[in-house]
């Protein structure tokens, strides 16, 4: 039967799926404990990142690798790399590293914007938070993934497509934000008509074929509602934060509450509230008038036990021949010095939040649960 110090140097060996390096260089071997007489060996592993097909595989090499050496069963369970440690590396990371959006080694916040049903201003939210982060001198990317009912691109007023470089995508940059969107590669407005696995590639191009450079914020203009398709892609994406958008009616917020339980089922954190015409406002007498209803804001984020945001009220924005861009607010823009209001909170909740906690579940292939 094999012993401790045998057990550390052969799992050692293996890498980290995310960092590259072995386990022994990550320090991931928590706990080694070994029964002789049932000739069982468990251990205890840290990786960058769990619960994915990557973890499933270097479980089934630890387990190969130890009953190859002597073990009659394995049992492994898996935790998250402390944040401290993962910071550590970032230090040493290559270049490559840190310029791939899905490493654990890349800083970037991942921020999806949701809403419980279509039109209530999940894509006008999304673009105009996007733009209030970069005017705040934040380094900002936006994926319209809402694959099927794409409109970032027009609501931003481009008109160029992205340049296709040897086997990169070019995002197109405005506003100081790169963006990339369905919407690029259809031809004139044509409905996209693919089933789920076309959806899943595309998604994952746009995460790793699409030169971002250096980003401090990646937004997520997600599908609406909570159907199959917004499933779909709440589970392709990496673990994000996110807004759910929802109008000013008990009833929208109501609807509103749904995407924020599938936020929270498919891992993502819900980072706050925006409650979408929430008010109009008369020119002439400058009073408010709750034409679709009061309190469904406040009301779901108190329920989702987090932060309304902001409140922004209907209206549109100022239009400019020479940089058309028809859902923009500027920041001279009483709107878009909200937006600027709701990036600040953005920003400064992510400073100030604590990182979640790391105990990882024991996992379901631990031989031990057959
Ligand atoms: N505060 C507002 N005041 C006036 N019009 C608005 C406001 N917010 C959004 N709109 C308009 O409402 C329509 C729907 O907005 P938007 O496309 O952002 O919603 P959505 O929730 O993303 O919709 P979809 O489900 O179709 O993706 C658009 O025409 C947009 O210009």
């Amino acid at each position: 039967m094999i012993n401790e110090q045998q057990v550390r140097e052969l799992v050692g060996q293996l890498q980290d799926p995310f960092l590259h390096r072995t386990l022994q260089e990550t320090g991931g071997i928590i706990e080694v404990s070994i029964k002789e007489e049932k000739e069982h060996v468990s251990v205890k592993l840290a990786i960058a990142k769990i619960n994915n097909a990557e973890q499933m595989q270097l479980q089934m090499k630890v387990v190969d690798l130890l009953k190859e050496a002597g073990a009659k069963t394995v049992g492994i369970r898996f935790e998250e790399l402390p944040a401290e440690k993962l910071e550590e590396f970032r230090g040493t990371a290559t270049a490559a590293e840190t310029q791939d959006l899905l490493s654990p080694l890349n800083n970037v916040q991942f921020i999806s914007i949701a809403s419980g049903k279509g039109g209530v201003g999940k894509s006008t939210v999304s673009v105009n938070l996007a733009v209030a982060l970069a005017r705040l001198g934040k380094k900002v990317g936006l994926i319209d993934a809402d694959i099927y009912g794409f409109s970032v691109p027009d609501m931003m007023g481009i008109q160029k497509n992205p340049v296709v470089r040897g086997n990169s995508i070019i995002p197109v940059e405005r506003f100081g934000v790169k963006v990339i969107s369905m919407g690029f590669f259809v031809d004139q407005n044509a409905p996209v008509v693919w089933r789920g696995p076309m959806l899943g590639k595309v998604l994952d191009q746009f995460f790793r074929d699409v030169e971002w450079g250096d980003l401090d914020y990646l937004l997520l203009d997600l599908p609406p509602g909570t159907g199959d398709v917004a499933l779909d892609v709440h589970q392709m994406l990496p673990h994000s934060k996110e807004v759910i958008v929802t109008t000013p009616h008990p009833t929208a917020a109501f609807v509103a509450a749904r995407a924020g339980a599938m936020a929270i089922k498919t891992d993502h954190e819900i980072l706050g509230v925006v409650e979408n015409m929430s008010w109009f406002e008369s020119k002439k007498t400058g009073e408010r008038e709750y034409v679709f209803g009061e309190g469904g804001g406040p009301k779901l984020a108190d329920e989702l036990r987090t932060e309304l945001l902001g409140q922004i009220p209907l209206g549109q924005p100022d239009w400019n021949e020479e940089d058309f861009a028809p859902s923009v607010y500027h920041e001279d823009h009483p709107t878009g010095q909200l937006y600027d209001e709701i990036a600040r909170k953005v920003i400064d909740k992510e400073t100030t939040d604590k990182p979640a906690e790391n105990e990882g579940p024991v996992s379901p292939f631990d031989p031990r649960n057959q």
